[in-house]
């Protein structure tokens, strides 16, 4: 018999009412060429999405079979399917946990449907750094530009009471660590950076914390607090490939403008490689035989890979 020595990959089928299982479905063939994909979803929800997309389920997709059972009301809110979603997640860490896979990436989840189905995380990364005990840090981007987020899942009130000096220090710290680039652009968080003080005064708390994190590897790695408007300006972005943003929009709304088709989004600082695509579950577009772009997911697919090679 040949030996499959394709990595393996756990890919958590996100919410059954959205885009995610029609791109696993479109992209299983592409994916198997470079990888060994195990998805998170039994038999019966699996034949259910199947035949509701009118599609036939290639016969090599191999599957982990993540227990529970609902009907599919595509584009809806729901909490069976909110359940289900954080169910096949689980299934997926627990997988890479166990070193059953070299990786996972995840379909997206639907937040309300999470909270409706009394799940206390907002996110993925909420999840694992609860899992892992360790403090994961959400990254979004694409080979031109990357985005880690200082602050993620929040109301935009409570952001700036969360910009304190010892923990941004180590947030610099802990991503260093991770991207290796001598290079990282720190956004302040009020207009203009604040004007030295006149439109507030958190990036005090940022200037003290890109100086300790310079001063705790001797490199004069962090830049900033950049002015946020001009951050991303094309001459900004010449400058930097890698950003720290202080909350989601101030990171997010630029490079899901610019490169929302191609970016992925990678959590670091874990023990295990989780990749995911940038996307959200899209449900005025789902099992509607629209156009679904999936560069995003074959791009965190390739993303695992290259992590795995990295790790060995
Ligand atoms: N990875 C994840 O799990 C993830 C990421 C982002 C958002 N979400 C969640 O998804 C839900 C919906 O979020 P949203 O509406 O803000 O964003 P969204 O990304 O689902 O949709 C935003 C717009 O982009 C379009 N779109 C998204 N993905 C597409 C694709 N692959 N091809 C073509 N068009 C696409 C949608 O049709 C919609 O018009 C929310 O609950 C959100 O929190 C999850
Ligand atoms: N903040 C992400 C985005 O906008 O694409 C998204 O909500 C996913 O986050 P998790 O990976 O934590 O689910």
């Amino acid at each position: 018999m040949i030996e499959n020595n394709k990595p393996k990959i756990a890919i958590s089928i996100g919410d059954l009412n959205g885009i995610g299982i029609e791109i696993a479905f479109k992209c299983h063939e592409e994916i198997s060429k470079i990888c060994q994909p195990i998805y998170c979803i039994n038999n019966k929800m699996l034949k259910r999405a199947a035949n509701e997309l009118k599609i036939e389920i290639p016969e090599d997709f191999e599957i982990f079979k993540t227990k529970g059972e609902f009907d599919l009301k595509p584009g809806t809110v729901s909490k069976k399917s909110g359940k289900y979603s954080f169910n096949s997640f689980m299934d997926a860490i627990n997988l890479a946990n166990l070193k059953e896979v070299d990786a996972i990436c995840t379909l997206p989840i639907n937040k309300e449907s999470w909270n409706k189905a009394d799940i206390k995380y907002k996110g993925h990364t909420e999840v694992l750094r609860d899992y892992f005990g360790k403090h994961a840090i959400m990254m979004l981007g694409c080979s031109e530009m990357f985005v880690a987020l200082f602050t993620e899942h929040i109301p935009l009130r409570k952001v700036a009471k969360k910009i304190n000096e010892e923990d941004l220090t180590q947030f610099l710290i802990d991503f260093y660590n991770n991207v290796k680039s001598e290079n990282i652009g720190v956004l302040g968080l009020n207009p203009h950076a604040s004007d030295n003080g006149v439109l507030g005064d958190e990036e005090v708390q940022i200037f003290k914390a890109i100086k300790k994190a310079n001063k705790h590897f001797e490199k004069n790695i962090f830049k900033g607090p950049l002015v946020p408007d001009t951050a991303f300006s094309p001459l900004s972005r010449k400058n930097f490939k890698y950003f720290v943003a202080m909350y989601h929009d101030q990171g997010l709304a630029p490079l899901k403008a610019l490169y929302f088709e191609e970016s992925i989004n990678v959590s670091l600082n874990l023990p295990i490689i989780r990749t995911s695509v940038d996307h959200g579950t899209a449900f005025n577009i789902a099992y509607k035989n629209e156009n679904i772009n999936t560069q995003s997911y074959i791009n965190a697919i390739k993303e695992a890979i290259n992590l795995i090679s990295m790790k060995k």
